[in-house]
């Protein structure tokens, strides 16, 4: 019954003119839908700066018990992450569940997490705030109950009511050392990969810019087996895990693409942290595409938010492709074009949008293709297949003494037939 009550809740910010402040509070709005939970009510304040010891100012107070009666609200969710001592007097004063923006993305994440490894990151994550917010009593963390607004019943499982901080942070070491062993896991995958010689393209960018439909649209594109396809969806944090996929084009040239979490404003540090490992696929891929949502008007915000996350994961290096997606809802633009060697504009929906981001990918990952002629004699007919099954194969003729076969092929395969080349 209760829990049913605590679904219904008011947003609130104090804004000090930030430029973004609106929009802030859309997507407080948006992560409040994603977390289950109904907007009945949003307040805002204009303050130079929120108040020390309640956030909001004493009038204003006032108003949220108001609207809050009048709605029939219990939980008010905040823009901006309070200190503990915030909300235990907001908790006090408004007899309401205070969530701050850091706690309801944290419940987000461990309502949806999938995965052993999202589900020991996001307990991770979980635990370290918590940690500092600990309380004893009857007022003790609601979160830890596992009946709170913002955890549901399931997963975590760390649920008494007076777990120590020395507990926590066994729980964190423990959950640590699992995470290391599914790292060595995955690594041990990508150091498979990598001997492949498949190169790797990561889909980055903002949360619900479309970079699970545009996997899946280069997918359905090119890949007969579409039960491959990821989950997509209107809604903030649809995507937890990375997923890796092959792409193969029709001239035989492959790449390894994988799909990974969204990034917000204000991103938990901690959930930075633990996302690292996650982000590992990116990290290491040979391409970024950042998409990105050139439907929203904040955009661009979006983009430097994107690129200040990837920069605190270590993720500087990597050649990327800006990805303006969604073009199909901006009036009178124009797609899909290129807008320059590392820009299109595109609708991850349309295929020629798909096509062209293609071309661009295959640009990038096979620009040092070069057409070789091998002669290779029977004896060696295995380098026959392998250069069928690896690489764009122009042109094959049976001879007397072996097949000639010309090929576009990179340094390492060049190297590695060098005994067989006839013309280059
Ligand atoms: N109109 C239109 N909608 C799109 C396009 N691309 C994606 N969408 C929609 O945008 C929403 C979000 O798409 P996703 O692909 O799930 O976004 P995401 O970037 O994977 O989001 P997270 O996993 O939450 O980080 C879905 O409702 C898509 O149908 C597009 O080109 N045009
Ligand atoms: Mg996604």
């Amino acid at each position: 019954m209760q829990e049913i009550e605590l679904t219904k809740v008011l947003i609130g910010g104090v804004s000090q003119n930030q430029a973004y402040f609106e929009s802030d509070m859309t997507e407080l709005a948006e992560l409040v839908k994603a977390n289950k939970m109904t907007v009945v009510g949003d307040i805002r304040q204009n303050l130079e700066r929120s108040v020390a010891a309640t956030y909001f100012g004493s009038g204003k107070l006032l108003d949220i018990r108001q609207l809050a009666e009048e709605n029939d609200a219990h939980t008010l969710v905040v823009n901006d992450e309070l200190s503990p001592s915030q909300i235990r007097n907001l908790e006090q004063e408004l007899k309401m569940t205070l969530l701050d923006r850091t706690g309801l993305i944290l419940a987000i994440f461990a309502n949806r997490a999938q995965s052993r490894e999202a589900k020991a990151q996001v307990q991770i994550a979980r635990l370290q705030y918590e940690l500092p917010r600990l309380r004893v009593g009857e007022q003790a963390n609601l979160m830890q109950q596992g009946g709170g607004p913002g955890f549901a019943n399931r997963g975590s499982g760390e649920t008494k009511l007076e777990m120590s901080q020395r507990t926590i942070k066994n729980k964190i070491s423990q959950l640590r050392h699992e995470l290391k062993t599914l790292e060595v896991a995955q690594q041990t995958k990508r150091a498979q990969r990598e001997r492949a010689e498949i190169p790797t393209v990561a889909l980055v960018g903002y949360t619900n810019a479309g970079k699970s439909t545009t996997m899946n649209g280069l997918l359905r594109l090119f890949n007969a087996d579409t039960t491959k396809t990821v989950f997509e969806k209107d809604m903030l944090f649809a995507t937890l895990d990375t997923s890796v996929r092959e792409i193969l084009l029709p001239d035989n040239k492959k790449f390894l693409l994988s799909d990974t979490v969204g990034f917000i404003n204000k991103l938990p540090t901690q959930l930075v942290k633990a996302f690292r490992s996650t982000l590992a696929e990116a990290a290491n891929a040979d391409l970024l595409i950042q998409v990105i949502d050139f439907s929203d008007p904040n955009y661009e915000e979006m983009i430097k938010v994107t690129e200040k996350t990837l920069h605190a994961m270590g993720i500087d290096d990597v050649p990327m492709i800006y990805a303006y997606n969604k073009a199909d809802r901006k009036p009178d633009t124009e797609f899909p074009v290129e807008t320059s060697d590392h820009d299109l504009v595109y609708a991850a929906t349309d295929s020629a949008s798909l096509q062209l981001l293609t071309q661009m990918i295959t640009k990038e990952l096979f620009a040092d293709l070069t057409k070789v002629t091998f002669s290779i004699p029977f004896a060696a007919g295995k380098w026959v297949d392998y250069l069928n099954e690896r690489t764009n194969v122009l042109k094959q003729d049976y001879t007397a003494d072996g097949t000639q076969i010309t090929a576009e092929v990179g340094p390492e395969d060049r190297q590695r037939l060098a005994d067989y080349i006839t013309t280059v």
